[in-house]
């Protein structure tokens, strides 16, 4: 162990709704850390964890490490902790990321670093210290969610509308606030979503964005984080109250285990799955099926396989209606699998399948060998 892992090890909290723009952060954050030596741990919603493959990938460093399955609260607040101690005494960083589960409530994270977990004995302060929480907010799909003409904190609370929840939740809980995808929303708009925002969130810095390019001197070491000042707020006080009255099961409603209070996920609808394929698509039938998108599916990342592009790693990346398909990279020595994570309200997973199982290339087109391909080269 180094001299400087007795030192509290800042930490950077990044939530945000599904698709809003954290992993771009994460990666725009490695590509500039600031002189700092900085590890990642990612957390995603599904089987595969394609944000920790996407960054590894992207940034050639072996500080990521990944806790899929589920979202970062509940039992997964110690697996946390525990991942992120033993980081700390294996490796040498000065600067912890953690990117939380587009559907996980940045409260439980936050709290692994500041109160730590019921179910573990580490004490987070021997090790770290909450200095940053970020939120990434799509200001695209607020504008597109929430009528802002209509005053949109009272629609966003309505029962009818849980997935706001989490919005509501990644808003209210921040230090500073990312208005990620402006070059989605026309300008006058962007000011209005702003106002409410900021109706939502009095105390953080507001910063507009576009593909999350933020200085990262404003997400890093800003020593912003503040324990008493973010208990006053309407978010924190709820999750302490909830955390009192449930004692240790609070730090257990992840999807899968055996308790019979929902998870987040279930809370508000979500489920994910992950179609896994050896065969390549049919370059067409895929795109027709890209084009006649569903509306339950709130999100979809991953890799997949294209005939006629034997080599070639195909990456896809759907949020909300922007829809990103394109080479990303070559297979090498893997062999080529398609990998997709979907998630969404009330997916049905076998008939998912079957639609892209409908778009696979067969024996006789895959023999003929020659496909009209309308995804982009480059
Ligand atoms: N047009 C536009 N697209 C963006 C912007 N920022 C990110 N994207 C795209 O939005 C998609 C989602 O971005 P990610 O960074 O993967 O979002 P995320 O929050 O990590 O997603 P989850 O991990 O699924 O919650 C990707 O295709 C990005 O390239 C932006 O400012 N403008």
């Amino acid at each position: 162990m180094s001299d400087t892992q007795h030192d509290q090890i800042p930490v950077t909290l990044v939530s945000g709704y599904l698709g809003s723009g954290k992993t771009t952060l994460v990666n725009h954050v490695l590509n500039d850390p600031q002189g700092h030596d900085v590890a990642v741990i990612v957390n995603d919603m599904g089987e595969v964890n394609i944000d920790a493959e996407l960054i590894a990938d992207s940034s050639e460093d072996d500080g990521v490490v990944d806790l899929s399955n589920g979202c970062i609260c509940c039992r997964l607040q110690s697996d946390l902790l525990t991942e992120a101690k033993r980081l700390a005494e294996t490796r040498s960083f000065d600067y912890l990321l953690v990117e939380a589960s587009g559907i996980s409530e940045p409260i439980p994270v936050a709290q692994v670093f500041t109160v730590g977990s019921d179910e573990s004995d580490v004490d987070p302060a021997d090790y770290f210290r909450l200095d940053t929480t970020v939120s990434v907010v799509d200001a695209y799909g607020f504008w597109k969610e929430f009528d802002v003409d209509e005053g949109v904190p009272d629609r966003m609370r309505t029962p009818d509308r849980p997935l706001a929840d989490v919005l509501v939740d990644s808003i209210e809980f921040c230090d500073v606030l990312l208005l990620n995808k402006c070059d989605m929303v026309p300008d006058d708009e962007l000011a209005r979503i702003e106002a409410v925002v900021r109706e939502l969130q009095p105390r953080a810095e507001i910063i507009r964005t576009e593909y999350s390019a933020v200085d990262p001197s404003l997400v890093l070491g800003t020593g912003r984080f503040d324990f008493e000042q973010a208990r006053r707020e309407v978010g924190w006080k709820r999750h302490l109250a909830d955390s009192h009255s449930h004692g240790a099961e609070s730090a257990s409603h992840d999807k899968h285990d055996d308790h019979d209070h929902p998870s987040t996920a279930e809370r508000h609808g979500i489920s994910s799955t992950v179609y896994r394929q050896q065969r390549p698509f049919h370059p067409k039938r895929l795109q027709a099926w890209f084009d006649d998108w569903s509306g339950d599916i709130v999100r979809a990342k991953g890799f997949f396989h294209l005939a006629g592009r034997p080599d070639t790693v195909m990456g896809f990346s759907q949020a909300g209606p922007s829809i990103q398909a394109g080479p990303i990279g070559a297979w090498g020595d893997d062999d080529p699998e398609t990998r997709l994570v979907f998630i969404g309200t009330n997916l049905d997973d076998l008939s998912l399948a079957s639609e892209l199982d409908d778009c696979l290339a067969t024996d006789d087109e895959l023999d003929a060998g020659s496909f009209d391909d309308p995804f982009p080269t480059t």
